[in-house]
């Protein structure tokens, strides 16, 4: 038999899956990682944290595995996307990375649209300036760290370090470049006049490849670190949510899935690169050849829902904490959440917007409280949905991926808020699927990625929408949108209070 492995590196751990010809993964690993929150907006990680835990997951996933290593053919990445990983000319990382939900960088948002147009950069990245973005993160560092910009000879992504610290080759993919806004998506090129605009010298960018393209093989030193064979071929891989699109089989018009990781994604497929979205929603390279996708982006999905737990309920399980969600009615007795615990993006690009709970009653219990972080979460991406429907998309069914679909109560609620019906894969690894997925179509398994989704994936259960609650959410929507309109300016009064 033969095996590929697919490395999911999120923002919370990475994740390996070993993955056979038939789409079975037949071994999982998780290894975790801490973020470093120092200062309010701030949100970066530590490269070599990231390095050390996939080098001990390969080595786990081996030494687990039953069958002869060199049946591991390859292995490819799916990555968190815009983190900056600024590097020197010996390719060391000069600081810590700089993650996608990391928000300081909101004068250099500014400093973009006076200094190229925002037309012009709408134009070109297809997208707005927006602080997750990595190019404003690379103007932070030039602004405010100027000797250590001086220094700086590339910069990459963070999952793009990895296979360079596995391969010692320097590659970014089309998909993950996308979320740069350096990159001219249609065209699939560097865009000179964004650098030139801003004085940023274009051979800070790296060479550009496509997802499953092969781009070299292991070197000697992880292969005795892993066991991994000399042998395992490495393919570039593409961004979480390129690679999410892939594993749950986003991969024709009409495509759509809803995505509860640490971030929450509503994403949908795009066979073209010209689509005008008026930069609403993202609008990237698909880690698909020559395709694209749109998507809406709620920063805190699971992210509120794991602040919530910490904070509120640090003893229990996600399990114990939700158990009984589903006896509560629709609308938690009343109690409404808005997730914008870290900012917001999509519809709201904010960075100062900060969470609610509206109507808080001396009757609520945890339960209620429960239900209505799943609602609020489940409302922000709802608002993507929207967007989608309002410019012409039809959406009724939605395939839940990440960790948000473990939840049967959670499915249901997206099934009556989205007013669709709610595929569940049976694997819900969205990701480390897509990039298993990424380094069996690169290791020649087959001819095309739908050729490998027709046999790696399988639909599990479907989750249908009842009508009643689907009536009442409606009326509840319409409630939740008026939140941030009306606790906006308060949320940007408090902001001096902020840490
Ligand atoms: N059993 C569960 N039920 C509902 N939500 C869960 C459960 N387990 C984890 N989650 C949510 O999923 C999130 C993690 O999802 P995952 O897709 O693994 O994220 P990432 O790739 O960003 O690290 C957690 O933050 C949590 O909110
Ligand atoms: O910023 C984005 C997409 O634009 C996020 O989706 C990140 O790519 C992180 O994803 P998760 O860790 O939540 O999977």
């Amino acid at each position: 038999m033969s095996y590929v492995i697919g490395v999911d590196l999120g923002t919370s751990a990475v994740k390996l899956l070993l993955v056979n010809k038939s789409g079975e993964v037949v071994q999982e690993v998780s290894k975790d990682y801490p973020l470093i929150q120092e200062k309010t907006g701030h949100s970066e990680q530590k490269p070599e944290d990231w390095v050390e835990q996939t080098v001990a997951g390969l080595k786990e996933l081996v030494e687990q595995f039953k069958g002869n290593v060199s049946e591991i053919e390859g292995l490819s990445f799916s990555g968190q996307m815009h983190g900056l990983v600024l590097l020197d000319a010996e390719n060391k990382p000069l600081r810590n990375a700089i993650l996608w939900n990391d928000t300081r960088t909101t004068p250099q948002c500014k400093e973009i649209y006076d200094k190229v147009g925002k037309t012009k950069f709408i134009d070109i990245t297809k997208n707005l300036a927006l602080e997750g973005f990595t190019l404003p993160k690379i103007l932070w560092v030039k602004e405010n760290e100027p000797d250590l910009f001086a220094q700086a000879k590339t910069f990459v992504l963070p999952k793009d370090y990895v296979r360079y610290r596995l391969t010692e080759t320097l590659h970014m993919d089309y998909s993950d470049a996308a979320g740069t806004s350096l990159l001219d998506v249609a065209k699939k090129e560097w865009s000179q006049e964004i650098c030139d605009l801003l004085d940023l010298p274009i051979s800070i960018c790296p060479p550009l490849v496509d997802s499953h393209e092969n781009v070299g093989k292991i070197t000697s030193t992880i292969a005795d670190q892993t066991g991994l064979s000399t042998d395992t071929d490495v393919f570039a891989g593409g961004a979480d949510n390129a690679c999410g699109a892939i594993g749950s089989g986003i991969l024709s018009e009409g495509k759509t899935f809803a995505s509860i990781g640490t971030s929450g994604v509503v994403l949908s497929y795009e066979p073209t690169g010209d689509k005008d979205y008026q930069g609403k929603v993202h609008y990237f390279n698909h880690g698909e050849e020559d395709a694209y996708y749109a998507m809406g982006v709620t920063l805190a999905a699971g992210h509120s829902l794991n602040w919530f737990k910490t904070t509120f309920a640090s003893d229990k399980s996600f399990e114990e904490l939700l158990d009984g969600v589903g006896d509560v009615p629709v609308g938690a007795n009343g109690l409404l959440f808005t997730p914008y615990v870290v900012g917001e993006r999509t519809p709201h690009a904010d960075s100062q917007i900060r969470g609610s709970f509206i109507g808080m009653d001396s009757s609520h219990t945890i339960k209620d409280f429960a239900r209505s972080v799943l609602e609020g979460i489940t409302f922000s991406l709802n608002e993507s949905i929207a967007i989608f429907r309002e410019n012409g998309k039809q959406i009724d069914t939605i395939y839940s991926i990440g960790g948000g679909a473990k939840n049967p109560d959670w499915l249901q609620m997206q099934a009556d808020i989205f007013n669709a019906n709610i595929v569940k894969l049976k694997s819900e690894q969205g990701p480390g699927m897509g990039a298993a997925m990424l380094a069996a179509f690169g290791s020649g398994w087959f001819s095309s990625l739908k050729d490998c989704a027709d046999t790696f994936l399988e639909d599990a259960e479907t989750y249908q929408p009842i009508s009643a609650n689907v009536e009442k959410y409606q009326q509840l929507f319409n409630l939740y949108k008026n939140v941030y309109t009306q606790t906006k300016e308060l949320n940007h009064d408090l902001m001096k209070f902020r840490k």
